[in-house]
């Protein structure tokens, strides 16, 4: 089976060429203002245009997003899918795919088995799923994120695991341990951040392109 990859948090226009030229499937953008990989929805809106119709999904990652932000995505961006990255409940889910009109990819803090059950409560409202480790705090300036700040999960709590929606592992990848992670997690799909920055917020062209290349051999 293919291993399909998301590059989150691009922000310039070099770097979504790269993941683009590179073959990810899926290129992600982080709207939440404590993030140093925040865009606004304009922004991306012009970094999407170039790729746009072109066999690839673009993601609007948020974290317990209002309906203004919503709106506000749709009438600008207008992302394939949006990704829900706080405590949104499944009647939130629900309705944030209703008024936008896409699907949502909802997103679980893992740190143990328990983490990966909360999934089947989502299973009639997210188009897929996505398990990032649960973030720890206290630990270097991203901690307090829900999300990008490299942390990693024991990806063998995926493993055998059936779900009714396609699944993102995402959590600490790189280009050096994306490998091992598929064949620990057995997941469809892998999503990374910073694993191929040089600094926070900071894409590094080499180390995308490093990790599409793994993802393609994993
Ligand atoms: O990347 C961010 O800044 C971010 C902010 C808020 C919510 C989610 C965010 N990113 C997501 O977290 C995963 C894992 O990141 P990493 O590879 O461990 O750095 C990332 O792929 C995004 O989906």
């Amino acid at each position: 089976m293919t291993t399909k990859a998301k590059i989150c948090g691009l922000s310039t226009p070099e770097t979504v060429k790269t993941a683009f030229d590179g073959g990810a499937a899926y290129l992600g953008f982080v709207f939440f203002a404590r993030s140093p990989r925040n865009v606004e929805p304009e922004a991306a809106q012009r970094l999407v245009e170039p790729v746009r119709g072109r066999g690839v999904q673009t993601v609007a990652v948020t974290v317990d997003p209002d309906d203004a932000l919503i709106d506000r995505l749709m009438a600008t961006m207008r992302p394939d899918l949006i990704q829900v990255h706080g405590k949104e409940t499944p009647s939130r889910v629900r309705e944030i795919a209703a008024r936008s009109g896409v699907g949502v990819i909802k997103a679980f803090s893992v740190s143990t088995s328990a983490d990966v059950d909360q999934a089947r409560a989502y299973d009639t409202v997210a188009e897929q799923f996505l398990f990032d480790a649960r973030p720890v705090e206290g630990q270097g300036g991203t901690s307090s994120l829900p999300g990008g700040t490299g942390a990693r999960f024991d990806w063998s709590l995926l493993e055998g695991r059936r779900f009714s929606r396609p699944h993102f592992l995402a959590g600490g990848l790189d280009p050096w341990n994306v490998g091992a992670a598929v064949a620990a997690s057995g997941a469809p799909l892998v999503d990374v951040s910073s694993g191929v920055e040089r600094g926070p917020g900071l894409k590094d062209p080499a180390l995308i392109t490093a990790f599409l290349d793994a993802v393609r051999r994993a």
